[in-house]
C-alpha cells in the first residue's frame, strides 16, 4: 500500500506514519536482532571524504522510486543494474530511499545496492527513532539523514551522537536560515554533512536561492550538499560554485527507463562543462 497526500500536510503525515512503523519494527526484529548483521563489523566509507575526492563527479545520485509529489517516478528499474551503472557513470556516492509507504522504497533495496557498489551509501527516510540508525547499520549504510524540519535540535544532536557511535556519518537537512541556525547551534560536532534542501516539503516548491543564500552560512569544516531540483550540468557548475561539494540528485535519473544512462550523459556534460577539474 502507498499513499499520495496532499502538500501542506505531507512532512506531518509522514512523521506520524514513520512514529507507527518503528513502533512495530521494534516488535517484530528487536535491536538485539539488529545487532547481530554482519554490516555492524565491517567498517563505514565517510560520504564527505568521498565528496571531497576531486576526480569525482560530487554526485550523490539517488534510487526514488516515488514520491509524495511526484507520484510514481520509475516503479520497476533494478536496484542493482541501477546503482552499480551510476558508480561506473561517475557518481560519488549513492542515496537509496527505504521509506515504502510514501516513496515505495525498502530496505532490502539499500541491502542490494550494497551488495554491488564499494562506495558510500546514504539512507534516505525519516529517522524519528534511535531504533533506524542501529536499522541503518545493520542494513548496510554508511550515512543517515536528519530533517531539521521534523526534529527538535536537541534529538538532532541525541541522534547525531548515537548515529556517529555506529560509525554513520550525519547529513544535516535544512531548508531555511532559521532551522539551520537553531539546529547547528547545539549539534554542531554531531553532524559532518549539512544538505540545502531546495525543495519545501511543505509546499513541494523549488528553488535554488535557498541553497544559494545558505551556502555562506554552513561552516566550512562540513561537507556541503546542494539537494532536489538538479537537473543539468550548469546547475551543478552553478552550485559548485558557489561552495557546494555534494549533488543530490533524483528524479532527473529516475524518470528514465535507464536511469543509470542518464546518470552518465550528465557526468559527461559535467566533463565537458568542467574540464580543468
Ligand atoms: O528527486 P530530486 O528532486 O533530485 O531530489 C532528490 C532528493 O534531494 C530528495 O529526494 C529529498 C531531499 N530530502 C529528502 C527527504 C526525504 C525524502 C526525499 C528527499
Amino acid at each position: 500500500m502507498t499513499s499520495t497526500v496532499s502538500p501542506p500536510d505531507v512532512l506531518a503525515r509522514i512523521v506520524a506514519h514513520k512514529q507507527l512503523e518503528v513502533a512495530e519494527r521494534r516488535a517484530l526484529v528487536p535491536p538485539k536482532k539488529l545487532e547481530q548483521s554482519p554490516y555492524l563489523a565491517s567498517p563505514t566509507l565517510s560520504l564527505a571524504g568521498y565528496l571531497r575526492r576531486p576526480e569525482l563527479s560530487g554526485i550523490i545520485a539517488e534510487f526514488k522510486r516515488r514520491s509524495p509529489s511526484k507520484g510514481w517516478i520509475n516503479e520497476f528499474a533494478p536496484v542493482e543494474r541501477t546503482t552499480l551503472g551510476y558508480m561506473q557513470a561517475g557518481a560519488s556516492a549513492l542515496s537509496v530511499l527505504t521509506d515504502t509507504e510514501f516513496f515505495g522504497g525498502k530496505n532490502e533495496d539499500l541491502t542490494t545496492a550494497r551488495r554491488f557498489n564499494l562506495c558510500p551509501i546514504l539512507r534516505k527516510d525519516f529517522v524519528v527513532d534511535e531504533y533506524q540508525l542501529l536499522e541503518a547499520r545493520s542494513i548496510g549504510a554508511d550515512a543517515v539523514l536528519l530533517i531539521a524540519a521534523v526534529l527538535e535540535p536537541q534529538q538532532v544532536r541525541r541522534l547525531g551522537e548515537q548515529a556517529k557511535a555506529l560509525g554513520l556519518e550525519v547529513l544535516l537537512e535544512v531548508h531555511d536560515r532559521a532551522e539551520l541556525e537553531r539546529t547547528l547551534d547545539v549539534s554542531l560536532d554531531a553532524v559532518d554533512l549539512v544538505g540545502v534542501n531546495n525543495r519545501d516539503l511543505r509546499d513541494f516548491s523549488v528553488s535554488f536561492d535557498r541553497s544559494l543564500e545558505l551556502v555562506e552560512l554552513l561552516p566550512a569544516h562540513l561537507g556541503r550538499v546542494a539537494e532536489s531540483g538538479l537537473r543539468t550540468a550548469q546547475d551543478i557548475q552553478l552550485l559548485r560554485r558557489a561552495g557546494f561539494e555534494g549533488f543530490l540528485i533524483g528524479e532527473t535519473f529516475m524518470r528514465h527507463g535507464r536511469p543509470e544512462k542518464a546518470c552518465a550523459t550528465l557526468v559527461q556534460q559535467l566533463r565537458d562543462l568542467e574540464p580543468a577539474r
